[in-house]
């Protein structure tokens, strides 16, 4: 980097609404002959340390007014920050109008996202939206060329370092800008967002008008999902924390495929409170069962299809208990989520060099789930086993005798478990563990099989799960001839009496539950 491009740091603008690590760089800019100017209480906090400021009014000879709605919104303020000191004409201009550059701006915005998850009124949180911050923020990131915009209490040991070396590099005020409309974009996005919500609630059916993400990049990623493809993991700090928060404990990088399987096993085992392991391969489950411990509930996961739990991505709902990494040290693994690790576990996991174990933030679900089409991006409610037919009480008994106990168990656990199985999806279930897993066939036919090949022998006995109704009394009919004794399904297709007699003709339970979990 050149000398050249250095700006010394004469001349600072101060306005913070977040006044951490304040007093110190206001040391460290006075002590570096640097004169500040700063707004209300950024002034007076500044003054109380024992540093001298300039208050804003005095350098526009107007009083901040309106509540602090007017404070900086001045030319004399915006004009030290947007001359382009490498313009001659600009610099002629200021002295003319007797107007002093700044060579930075330290500033940070009311907390409009705070306020309103603190559940403010709508008036307290229109009065967070700062208007002046970002003004001045824009300004001097679009004048980078001559100043330096610091946003964030993070970056004034940056400054600090700049002082001593005689300003910030070019290089390093782009980045700085960078960051600055990065924040402002970020912080614009969620005003647009509450006030479509909010302010505009009726303007269509329940969905509003305007939404945005503003994510950062958290990693970028050997590849994406081929080795030609590169690819990177951003994150919405707008979102419950997940996966792209998780912290990896041990292992190689994660790649592309990675997150996307072990998204799909952690979401897939948040679908029970017993302790639960999903083992996921291509987002689809080859094992997931329910046990007496987390354990117990690993060994009948993996027990379902041990040949594809090979290179398996699994997940738990519990912490892993060091019997289960005894289990899982013996099994090829790519990856291992869990909200926690039992004393020891993790020691044992680390025997295995490339596996990859990740703690993932406390399980909170996501309100809306997003899938790009070409030219666009589909939004809808996420999906959760919490509607009404979901609830086996209020599942409907349309063939053979009322499941016992133990059966309905098998019969939620297949209903739960099916949610997570990509359509058309079949799910075979003993004692609470999946047998046999029909996923992602066009028909569900060829699901029904694929369930009950992969079941062999336990096919018979077991109880199946369909994702949305039978279309035909055929796909039944083939779960019938395996042997297994009870099936819930939705229900709703025009043939269900046809799909109800194969199963009353050949004595097997049958539920219907009016709630279809299609998961593409
Ligand atoms: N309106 C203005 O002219 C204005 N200028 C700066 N601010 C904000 O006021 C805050 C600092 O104010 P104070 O120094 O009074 O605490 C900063 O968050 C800054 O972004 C303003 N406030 C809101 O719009």
């Amino acid at each position: 980097m050149s000398e050249e491009s250095r700006r010394p740091i004469r001349r600072a603008l101060v306005s913070v609404y977040d006044k951490t690590g304040l007093d110190e760089l206001a040391r460290a800019l006075s002590d570096a002959g640097v004169e500040i100017v700063s707004t209300g209480s950024t002034a007076s906090q500044i003054e109380k340390a024992g540093v001298r400021v300039t208050r804003v009014e005095e350098l526009t000879g107007f009083p901040e007014c309106l509540d602090g709605r007017v404070k900086t919104l001045h030319p004399r303020v915006h004009a030290g920050l947007l001359a382009d000191l490498r313009l001659p004409a600009h610099v002629a201009q200021l002295a003319e109008l007797g107007i002093e550059p700044f060579d930075l701006l330290v500033s940070n915005l009311y907390p409009f996202r705070e306020t309103v998850a603190s559940g403010a009124s709508v008036d307290e949180c229109i009065e967070q939206i700062d208007i002046g911050g970002p003004a001045m923020v824009r300004a001097a990131a679009k004048n980078h060329a001559s100043v330096a915009v610091v946003t964030t209490p993070l970056a004034y040991p940056a400054v600090v370092e700049a002082l001593g070396t005689g300003g910030f590099t070019l290089p390093q005020r782009r980045r700085l800008a960078a960051r600055a409309f990065a924040d402002i974009a970020e912080y614009d996005v969620a005003v647009a967002q509450w006030t479509s919500a909010v302010l505009d609630p009726d303007d269509g059916d329940g969905w509003p008008a305007f939404t945005g993400m503003a994510l950062r990049r958290s990693a970028v990623l050997r590849y994406g999902e081929n080795p030609h493809q590169p690819a990177a993991l951003y994150s919405d700090p707008d979102s419950p924390p997940g996966l792209a928060q998780a912290e990896q404990l041990h292992g190689k990088e994660m790649s592309y495929n990675n997150y996307v399987d072990g998204d799909a096993a952690w979401r897939a085992v948040h679908d029970f409170t017993d302790p639960c392991v999903a083992i996921i391969k291509h987002t689809n489950p080859c094992g997931i069962a329910v046990g007496a411990d987390v354990a117990e509930a690993h060994r009948k996961a993996h027990a379902c299809d041990p040949v594809s739990a090979f290179g398996g991505v699994i997940a738990t709902n519990v912490p892993v208990s060091v019997a289960m990494a005894e289990q899982v040290a013996e099994i090829f693994t790519e990856v291992i989520v869990a909200p926690s690790y039992e004393d020891g576990a993790v020691e044992v996991l680390s025997a295995k060099k490339n596996l990859r174990i990740l703690r993932a933030p406390e399980w909170a679900p996501w309100p809306a789930e997003f899938r790009q089409v070409s030219g666009g991006l589909l939004v809808q409610m996420a999906d959760r086993v919490d509607a009404p037919g979901d609830d086996p009480a209020n599942w409907r008994l349309v063939s053979g005798e009322a499941a016992g106990d133990a059966t309905m168990a098998d019969l939620v656990f297949a209903w739960r478990a099916v949610r997570s199985v990509k359509s058309n999806a079949i799910l075979l279930a003993s004692d609470r563990a999946a047998v046999g897993v029909g996923m992602g066939q066009v028909n569900r036919v060829d699901s029904a099989r694929l369930a009950v090949a992969r079941a062999g022998e336990r096919a018979a006995g077991s109880v199946a799960a369909s994702d949305a109704f039978f279309p035909f009394a055929d796909g039944p009919q083939i779960l019938i001839e395996a042997g297994v004794r009870a099936i819930v399904q939705p229900g709703g297709s025009i043939r269900d009496e046809e799909v109800i007699a194969a199963a009353k003709a050949a004595g097997v339970t049958m539920y219907l539950t009016g709630t279809r979990h299609f998961f593409h």
